[in-house]
């Protein structure tokens, strides 16, 4: 892409990866998939790879404990009769066995899911973007993501601004509309509350799968 050339980002949904089903684009045009599952599916880093081993690929990671907490929150709200946190988190809570098998645990094992992509991707092909710093500092983070793709940073401060009601950045304009636009209800609410002893049972859990995240991507996103 040229520099200075407007950028155009076409979003699209795509089963299985394949390169044929996406929008076509122009040299100066860039096409952007967001799946979150594909980081955790076994098949999806040897799919990309043989659809284009070009393709750079962007993460956004926050606090694995947190991360379960919003991911339970989200599923409470579809199916409110699911047992509680604590009651999915453990095999067996006094012996502080989490239970990895699910979901919402398995996913923040962030290293392990990592180490299936670096079979196939060099390091330098991922970005992770944190998930704190793009609440803190939005503008600097996408900053670091239009970095990475190469292309000028067209996304700066200007395109932010905090939303007090919300209690989050908002984007001031969109391409679509010259509206103020905050993310939906599904974004940001309040996190069921847990009890702080299984916070902390969880924190140990993670230490060192984060501890080797870090080494592994060479950045500490400092979830202690
Ligand atoms: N600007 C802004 N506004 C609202 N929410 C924001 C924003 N930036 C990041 N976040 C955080 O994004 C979290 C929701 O992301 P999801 O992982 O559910 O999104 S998605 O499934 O990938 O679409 C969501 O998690 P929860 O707070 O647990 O709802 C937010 O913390």
């Amino acid at each position: 892409m040229g520099a200075g050339n407007s950028l155009k980002v076409d979003e699209r949904k795509v089963e299985g990866a394949d390169v044929s089903l996406m929008p076509r684009t122009l040299e100066s045009q860039i096409t952007l998939e967001k799946t979150p599952s594909y980081f955790v599916t076994q098949e999806a880093p040897r799919r990309i790879f043989n659809m284009s081993r070009d393709t750079k690929l962007i993460v956004v990671v926050r606090n694995p404990v947190t991360r379960a907490i919003s991911d339970y929150t989200q599923t409470l709200s579809k199916k409110p009769d699911i047992p509680t946190f604590e009651g999915l988190s453990f095999r067996n809570r006094t012996l502080g066995q989490v239970d990895v098998s699910w979901n919402a645990i398995r996913i923040g094992m962030y290293v392990l899911h990592l180490e299936s992509w670096l079979r196939y991707f060099p390091l330098a092909q991922i970005h992770f973007v944190s998930g704190e710093r793009l609440i803190t500092d939005p503008a600097g983070e996408m900053g670091r993501v239009q970095d990475f793709l190469g292309i000028k940073r067209f996304i700066t401060d200007k395109h932010f601004y905090f939303n007090k009601t919300k209690g989050f950045p908002c984007l001031r304009k969109t391409e679509s509309s010259l509206l103020p636009r905050c993310l939906g209800k599904s974004k940001g609410r309040t996190h069921v509350q847990i009890d702080p002893e299984v916070i902390d049972q969880l924190r140990e859990f993670y230490r060192p799968y984060n501890i080797k995240f870090y080494e592994t991507v060479g950045q500490d996103f400092r979830w202690e």
